[in-house]
């Protein structure tokens, strides 16, 4: 991991690598072409990993000179317009208020997939989202909304961690398909989020801050809370009442020290008991195929939180709700939760 972080982001080109012209679409006319507009970080990412993934991958950049030693040799980087008129599948990693700069693309970007990356700086609860303005813009196309929850630096390293999943969504489904097997082919695992209209709900899941930590973080605060004063009450205040011994020197360290691990215990207790409760549900109706009933459905979200944060492998909940789907979810939680 060390000598991964060490490594620059963007590996410089070679010597000798000025040919912008495609040698391997030239020898493989079959290699799908995805073409990327915008030469930041994430198009950066993106083209290393589709090249790295057997694509031809075609640039487009307002100023094509100056961005080509930024990629990878086998990608093509050229104007906007020759990208957007090459590829039939299209990124756009350009910022959304940047998207209108794109408009004289229209016609070379008729009937093609536009795969909008973008995400926003606040969250966006009205609408219309980047995606929705972005095929207003773009009619003829067919936007999907995908890939703006995965970092540049995921992209480019591959799909080692916890962020595996793709969401997707999109209005055609036929373009949503196509990018889904692209993401496959990544070694990603495309996740299908229904209509275009979800696209809000996708651009404002990388700005919440630890979803779902609200009631974690109140228990433990209650927790701490109830057993400091216990510990209060009995190491500092009961001997200063009884003998007259002053203990009040105890309460900044002494006290904390002594209530952190009980608060943990009660925490850690709380994560199992979820899964516990699920087994025991299972042992009586003597069959895995049932589903959970819906007091459990929250309970054992949570319970996920926590997990999701010791075990980055696996984001989903369906595996509580129905528990043949579990090994396929998320199989190294499987022999943790030992159901
Ligand atoms: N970086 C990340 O980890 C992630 C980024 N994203 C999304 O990807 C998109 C791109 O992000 P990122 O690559 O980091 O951004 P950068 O600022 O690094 O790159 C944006 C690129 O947009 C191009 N561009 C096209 N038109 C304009 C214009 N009018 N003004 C300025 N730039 C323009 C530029 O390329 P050129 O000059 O060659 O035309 C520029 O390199 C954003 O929408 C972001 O939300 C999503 C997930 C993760
Ligand atoms: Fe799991």
């Amino acid at each position: 991991m060390l000598d991964e972080m060490s490594r620059p982001l963007i590996r410089g080109r070679p010597e000798g690598g000025a040919s912008r012209r495609l040698e391997a679409s030239m020898s493989d006319p079959g290699t799908p072409l995805v073409g990327i507009l915008g030469t930041g970080d994430f198009s950066r990412s993106l083209a290393r990993r589709l090249v790295a993934s057997g694509y031809q991958v075609v640039v487009g950049s307002r100023t094509p000179k100056r961005s080509v030693a930024l990629f990878p040799e086998e990608a093509e980087v050229t104007s906007q317009m020759e990208a957007a008129s090459q590829a039939d599948l299209v990124f756009v990693a350009v910022f959304p208020e940047h998207h209108s700069t794109l408009v004289e693309l229209k016609p070379a970007l008729a009937g093609k997939t536009l795969v909008d990356v973008s995400n926003g700086l606040r969250i966006n609860l009205d609408g219309p989202s980047n995606a929705e303005r972005l095929a207003d813009l773009f009619p003829e196309s067919f936007v999907v909304k995908g890939f703006n929850t995965i970092s540049a630096w995921s992209l480019q390293m591959g799909p080692r961690d916890g962020s595996r999943q793709i969401y997707l969504c999109s209005d055609s489904s036929k373009a949503k398909s196509s990018v889904m097997q692209l993401c496959r082919r990544l070694g990603f695992i495309p996740v299908d989020m229904g209509l275009l209209s979800s696209s809000l709900d996708l651009e404002n899941l990388p700005l919440y801050l630890f979803p779902s930590w609200r009631l974690p973080i109140l228990c433990t605060l209650c927790l701490f809370i109830f057993f400091y004063l216990y510990n209060f009450l009995r190491d500092v205040l009961q001997p200063f009442v009884t003998t007259g011994k002053s203990a009040f020197y105890k309460m900044p360290i002494e006290t904390v020290n002594v209530t952190l691990p009980s608060v943990a215990l009660v925490m850690i207790s709380l994560v199992y008991l979820p899964g516990l409760c699920a087994a025991f549900l299972q042992l009586r109706w003597g069959t895995k195929y049932n589903r959970f009933p819906n007091w459990l459905g929250p309970v054992a979200q949570q319970e996920e939180a926590v997990w999701a944060v010791q075990l980055p492998v696996c984001g989903s909940t369906r595996h509580l709700q129905s528990v043949p789907s579990h090994e396929e979810v998320c199989p190294l939680q499987t022999a943790q939760h030992g159901f």
